[in-house]
């Protein structure tokens, strides 16, 4: 079975071409394929398959040929992925499967507008984050207090005063399961000055990951928030590089590298 593996700022993924929904992809095999010894690794799967041919994604097709398929690396699946959604893209344009420019795409968390070139960075139209109040979580004993925000999928993103690379994220953290009954992606972040802020993150179904597109966008309107602002550019910082996210009144914007670093075939039986 044919893969292929791509990055955003580190957050990394197997690619799944299956563009008559021919795959029946099952949680096991998702992590045999995610497994950092005995797979190919990664810390999620993108299934790339016909919107049409999709139950999940079907009344989306009018708007979206293509459907995003995203499974974390337990293979539980997640309603979004924004470092997935770049890659994603990145690799119908590079297959020739849609032309460069602007695309719908669906996802479990709506449809998403992407943009990109023949090369060179991915922007999305990630939709207006729903901020839903403040919860809390316990990380290395302590506890902090956050922002509620959901991007199609969840997420508590917490300000800090420590620096962020003091963190120990390999444990899930402590969250309020009333608030999130299924489950949460906490983000720990700095503020640095200006609009840039500091970032690392646990992600629900994967641990700790080197960047977070949804997250980084959770955070973005977390720092706003902090700061008494609703609209605005920051930057974030991750352990993988840098996207930028872009508030307005109505939407956010996310904007980052999409990278495909390799092709292969993968020899067990799915
Ligand atoms: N890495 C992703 C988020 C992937 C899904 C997340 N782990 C969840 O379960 O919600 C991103 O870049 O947004």
């Amino acid at each position: 079975m044919r893969f292929l593996k791509g990055h955003g700022t580190e957050n990394d993924f197997v690619i799944l071409p299956d563009p008559d929904a021919r795959l029946d992809l099952a949680a096991p095999q998702v992590a045999a394929l995610c497994h950092r010894r005995t797979g190919i690794g990664a810390d999620g799967v993108l299934r790339v398959v016909r919107a049409k041919l999709c139950p999940e994604a079907a009344e989306q097709s009018g708007e979206a040929e293509w459907f995003m398929d995203y499974r974390n690396a337990d293979g539980s699946l997640a309603e979004m992925c924004g470092n997935g959604l770049r890659v994603f893209a990145r690799y119908l344009v590079d297959a020739g499967l849609a032309a460069p420019g602007e695309f719908a795409v669906a996802t479990r968390g709506g449809v998403k507008r992407v943009r990109l070139g023949v090369s060179g960075d991915v922007s999305i139209d990630m939709g207006r984050p729903r901020v839903l109040g403040e919860s809390r979580t316990v990380v290395n004993g302590r506890e902090y207090r956050g922002v509620n925000v959901n991007m199609g999928n969840p997420h508590l993103a917490c300000l800090v005063e420590e620096p962020v690379a003091g963190f120990d994220l390999g444990r899930e953290p402590e969250f309020d399961r009333e608030v999130y009954p299924e489950g949460v992606n906490v983000e720990i972040f700095n503020a640095v000055g200006g609009r840039t802020v500091s970032m690392r993150v646990h992600e629900r179904g994967s641990g700790e990951t080197r960047s977070c597109g949804t997250g980084a966008v959770a955070t973005a309107v977390a720092a706003a928030r902090a700061a008494g602002e609703t609209t605005g550019t920051w930057e974030v910082r991750v352990l993988g590089g840098t996207v930028t996210v872009t508030l307005t009144e109505d939407t956010s914007h996310l904007a980052g590298p999409a990278v495909l670093v390799a092709s292969g075939e993968w020899p067990a039986v799915l």
